[in-house]
């Protein structure tokens, strides 16, 4: 199987160009399993296919690294992009990107001298905030912020936020001490969370600037999350951190993302992105 693995601020996926390499839908699980091992595999976070749409000019589907399907990835997108305008699957600059959590809009920035890639800004559409959107249970209101969960841990404040997939945020005050691999994997697994959640610790540095790590549903510890990045500039609106219309520079553990809330409901992102390397992968099933 040929694929690229490509990052987003060390968000690193396996990408599969499903225009040319064909994969059955009964073995994608297993296989974004098997690729993201570090030992017997490639080594990611997950598996992206890029395939044609009807809808839209592709379509991306994202596994995690424990196989489970998710709506939306906000490195994904910005990798599918630079990988699309990169292989000529599309002609312009911008293009649409189909997802399970809905079309988005992307665009290419273009060094001309080197013709790289060098930025993507997606229109990453309008955040979903109703608790049975996300989906929470029980919430005590809706949008459900600082809204109050339960663990074994203590009682923690989360705002919840669907950027087409959950995410749960929660402020602290110095993020080298955000309790990522204890509280993380609790809240990301919760019963309130009927489908899981990703998990976001947030350190607000001033309005426009804040410091972020993150839990990923399904892969667990990652070096930035492009949706959870936008759902922590959402929350920190909600909760009146930070204004609608004002860029956000959010620390990744990977590096930058420009986040926008705007004015008219729809979030913004922008950053960089990276192709590590192409190659054939063997299957498991197929090796000798
Ligand atoms: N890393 C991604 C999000 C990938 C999916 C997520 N783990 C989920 O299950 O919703 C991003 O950059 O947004």
């Amino acid at each position: 199987m040929k694929f690229t693995k490509m990052h987003g601020l060390g968000n690193q996926y396996i990408f599969v160009n499903q225009f040319e390499e064909k994969l059955l839908e009964e073995e994608l699980r297993e296989l974004a399993i098997e690729v993201s091992d570090i030992f017997t595999g490639i080594g990611s976070d997950g598996l992206i296919l890029i395939g044609p749409s009807e809808t839209a000019d592709l379509q991306m589907r994202v596994f995690n690294k424990d196989g489970s399907e998710a709506k939306n990835c906000g490195n994904g997108l910005r990798c599918v992009a630079k990988y699309a305008y990169d292989n000529a699957l599309v002609s312009s600059k911008e293009m649409t990107i189909e997802t399970l959590g809905g079309i988005v809009q992307a665009t290419v920035t273009v060094n001309d001298t080197t013709n790289t890639v060098e930025l993507v800004t997606v229109d990453m559409g309008v955040p979903r905030l109703k608790a049975e959107e996300i989906p929470l249970l029980n919430s005590s209101k809706s949008p459900a912020i600082q809204e109050k969960i339960q663990v074994d841990e203590g009682e923690w404040s989360m705002t919840a936020v669907s950027m087409g997939n959950p995410h749960a945020v929660i402020y602290v005050d110095d993020i080298n001490e955000a309790p990522l691999t204890t509280v993380g994997p609790v809240i990301e697994k919760h019963a309130r969370f009927p489908e899981g959640v990703n998990v976001e610790f947030v350190e607000q540095i001033s309005k426009t600037e804040m410091h972020f790590r993150v839990w990923e549903r399904g892969s667990g510890v990652t070096q930035a999350c492009g949706t959870g990045a936008c759902a922590a500039v959402v929350s920190s609106v909600l909760n009146g951190f930070s204004e609608k219309g004002e860029e956000v520079l959010v620390h990744l553990a990977g590096g930058d993302l420009y986040i926008t809330w705007d004015k008219d409901d729809r979030v913004w992102m922008k950053g960089p992105c990276e192709t590590i390397c192409e190659g054939v992968y063997y299957k498991k099933s197929e090796r000798k």
